[in-house]
């Protein structure tokens, strides 16, 4: 019979039990030791989940305290110098004060870089090497997670990221090339797989997502050289795992690299099996991901079941392993939880738990198994079913899109002409402030929320509550001097939940919980129907906030490409379609706004750059739809309207044009951890429109100094007009506390008034 397994599981817990953990840890409520014991609680939950599912064996070092790229880093001593006299007296504090930076009496110490893990919604700390790097084996932390899987009676295989994806993903502080530090960094990775082989691990997986993006001739020579070196000196089997795409022109490469076994991911890339199947060397395993790591739909036998039998008839049982696309870390954990669901959807889905039981009952099935032959069949008949549900197919949500012409995406007038009749309508000073939306979601608040939805505080108890939040933010943005306010976002639980909780077409779960990054989790809603907006959302508590103060307020709403790109979004039409569907409730929602007295409207898009494609052939068609969509939600307003968006960890180099054409009148985007090195490209290209780079890093807990702030400013003053700038915060501060945020936003606002008469002064 095939081997059913995974690449990965989820790690945050069924009712969220790490973030509680860790936050109470940092709060200092919970020790190292009751940490730690928790952290091995749910390692050993999650194996047996897995076991119980169907799975023949479990991975480990998956489980992380915070992620897995730190953990990498760490792994083959890549800690900063900077952080390293803590290290050394302290472990844990010192690979969390990489991750969320420290600031007490003795020690202030910024966090690392945070960016996108490919395509997902993870979030990864960035390693950083120098071109003196050196590196040695620290394999505690990944053996003894082994020992723990073993001593429990597992089938245990320990998972690595892979070193030519560990160094492209590395930042040099110094500006060398990350995989010059290729030979330095091997011996240490021989050192980690002599400590596994001695612990008994047989198989090792070795993840090298870098192998379905378009590889340049360097790093194709790195994976040969590396696999080589590890094939000769390794006493355990390697399994190279590639996900989140095709191998396409890196097919070659990865057959040629001297491994006991490949993964492919067969969900993204359905089409390769053949190519796959035809190069695979003989004696090689092939692990392959036939169901969909990154989605929740249950899978459709008619399509899986035929690519399973021809996986047997190629392999037989010996070399076949049958698993999901990537790491399940990108689904919630078990859909068995989900009571509330509409219709028939809970029966429809497909969470970590599910998939796993799915590939069993393939595995099963294409032996023979009657009952799981069965069992598919009746899947079969489920997954048909939706498109005749009801809310799935709405013919005048598909006459509405088929209807959209270039009109729709066009603002009245040009950007400059929009420019000065907004100047002359709000009258705003040089350099004004800003914040980007959220401010902190109290405990308060959350309990409030928590209590709502539990039917234990009524509608008008919870409005009250909400609407105290909205003054307070109010009162403090008055205080402070910002210039252009926001409401805070208080009656939101999520920036893209909350807008899904409220359209036709979307449910969400109770407790589908993803880890974004740490601690922090989204509950991603899902997109299982065609999307209408039965009524305005937001516009209610905007007119509420602008009643409480003469200065703007700016509305706020998530983009259509946010909106689809943290969904789960269903999988028989078209994203294009969905994203359209999604701006035209938008669009409504902008002239709504608009009609009642708001001025200001922010479209948020920081997940726009996340949904590029990984290869670059497909870029031009996702941002030809992605920035239309946007077009069309921004597209309804009068030049007097000023329209705003917001990004925050993007790269914008590749994609400054496509920013340029969503023709925002002001874009702020994070900038603060990389020290405003994503301003080049607003530079470069000459962005003409007002652009607001974070001068306060909001991800972490740290206050930043005036100085600093002030040094950022200035540095995006020698590239870019002055009249062109905005001054603000990278993100949003729901995750921030109340005397942080006031201590940072004084300063904020006192170093833009600095800056404001110093232009004054050399005018
Ligand atoms: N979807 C999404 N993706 C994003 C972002 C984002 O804001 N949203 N921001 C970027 C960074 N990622 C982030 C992801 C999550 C959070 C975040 O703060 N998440 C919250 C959960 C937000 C939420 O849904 N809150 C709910 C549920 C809160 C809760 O836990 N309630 C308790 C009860 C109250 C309590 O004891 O606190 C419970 O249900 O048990 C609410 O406020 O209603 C968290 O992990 O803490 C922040 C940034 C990129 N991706
Ligand atoms: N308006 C949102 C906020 O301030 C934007 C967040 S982008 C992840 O929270
Ligand atoms: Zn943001």
């Amino acid at each position: 019979m095939p081997h059913v397994t995974y690449p990965g599981f989820p790690r945050i817990g069924r009712r969220r039990e790490l973030k509680r953990a860790l936050e109470g840890h940092w709060k200092g409520n919970i020790g190292t030791e009751e940490l730690l014991d928790i952290a091995r609680e749910l390692r050993s939950r999650h194996w047996a989940l897995a076991r119980d599912a169907g799975a023949d064996s479990v991975t480990v070092n998956d489980f992380s305290l915070y992620d897995h790229v730190l953990d990498a880093a760490v792994m083959v001593d890549a800690i900063p110098e900077r952080y390293r006299p803590l290290y050394e007296v302290d472990p844990l504090a010192g690979y969390f004060a990489m991750a969320r930076g420290r600031q007490d009496d003795h020690i202030d110490l910024p966090a690392l870089e945070m960016t996108k893990w490919f395509d997902t919604n993870y979030h990864y700390i960035v390693p950083e090497v120098s071109a003196g790097q050196t590196f040695a084996a620290r394999p505690d932390k990944v053996v003894r997670e082994y020992r723990e899987a073993v001593a429990a009676g597992y089938v245990a295989r320990p998972v690595l990221l892979g070193p030519i994806t560990f160094l492209c993903l590395a930042k040099a502080v110094d500006g060398s090339d990350p995989l010059a530090r290729l030979d330095a960094l091997l011996p240490a990775w021989g050192g980690v797989l002599d400590a596994l082989a001695d612990a008994g691990a047989e198989w090792v997986q070795v993840d090298e997502p870098v192998l379905a993006l378009d590889l340049d001739d360097a790093t194709r020579e790195a994976f040969r050289l590396a696999y080589a070196w590890i094939a000769t000196r390794s006493r355990v089997r390697v399994l190279v795992a590639t996900y989140f795409g095709s191998l396409d022109g890196n097919l070659e490469l990865a057959m040629s690299l001297p491994i006991a076994g490949l993964h492919v991911d067969l969900a993204r890339a359905p089409e390769q099996l053949d190519a796959v199947l035809d190069a695979l060397p003989a004696g090689r395993v092939l692990s392959a991901g036939v169901l969909d790591g990154r989605n929740i739909w249950l899978s459709d036998p008619s399509a899986i079941l035929p690519r399973v039998r021809k996986l047997r008839d190629r392999l037989g049982d010996g070399r076949l392993w049958l698993s999901t696309s990537c790491s399940l870390l990108h689904v919630p954990l078990d859909a068995g939880d989900e009571m509330r669901l509409p219709g028939n959807l809970a029966t429809w889905l497909s969470f970590a738990r599910q998939k796993i039981a799915e590939l069993r009952r393939y595995a099963d099935a294409a032996q023979g198994d009657e009952d799981a032959r069965e069992a598919l069949a009746r899947q079969r008949v489920l997954v048909a079913g939706r498109q005749a549900a009801p809310g799935v197919v709405r013919d005048e949500v598909r006459k509405r899109v088929r209807q959209l012409t270039a009109q729709f995406g066009r603002r009245r007038s040009a950007y400059p002409f929009r420019a000065a009749v907004q100047r002359e309508r709000f009258g705003l000073p040089d350099l004004p402030t800003t914040t980007i939306g959220s401010f902190p979601q109290t405990a308060t608040l959350r309990v409030a929320r928590a209590a709502h939805r539990a039917g234990k505080l009524d509608d008008e108890a919870y409005t009250a509550v909400v609407r105290d939040e909205v003054r307070r933010a109010v009162a403090f943005q008055e205080e402070a001097g910002i210039d252009v306010l926001v409401h805070g976002e208080p009656e939101r639980n999520d920036m893209v939940e909350y807008f899904g909780e409220q359209l036709d077409g979307y449910a969400f779960t109770s407790f589908g919980w993803v880890q974004s990054y740490g601690s922090r989790c989204v509950k991603p809603p899902i997109v299982y129907g065609d999307v209408a907006r039965p009524a305005p959302m937001t516009v209610a508590w905007s007119a509420f906030a602008q009643s409480l103060t003469k200065k703007p307020m700016k509305g706020m709403l998530t983009g259509p490409v946010t909106m689809l790109q943290w969904s789960f979004v269903r999988d028989d039409l078209p994203r294009a379609d969905v994203c359209r569907q999604i701006a035209l409730a938008l669009r409504d929602e902008v002239r709504d706004l608009e009609r009642a007295g708001i001025g200001i409207v922010q479209i948020d898009e920081p997940a726009l750059r996340e949904g590029l494609p990984l290869r670059r052939a497909e870029w031009n068609g996702y941002l030809a739809w992605a920035v239309e969509a946007f077009r069309i939600t921004a597209g309804g307003v009068s030049d007097a309207t000023q329209v705003h968006t917001h990004m925050c960890y993007s790269e914008f180099n590749d994609i400054i044009e496509a920013v340029a054409a969503m023709d925002a009148d002001v874009i702020s985007i994070e900038t603060s951890r990389s020290r405003m090195a994503l301003l080049d490209a607003f530079a470069r290209f000459r962005y003409p429109n007002g652009i607001g780079p974070g001068v306060y890093d909001i991800h972490s807990p740290r206050v930043p100094a005036e100085g600093e702030m002030a040094s950022l400013l200035a540095r995006a003053l020698q590239v870019l007009r002055p009249d062109q700038l905005w001054v603000n915060p990278d993100c949003g501060l729901k995750t921030r506390d109340w005397p942080e945020v006031a201590a940072a936003l004084t300063a904020m606002v006192a170093v833009a008034k600095a800056a404001r008469q110093r232009l004054g002064a050399a005018a």
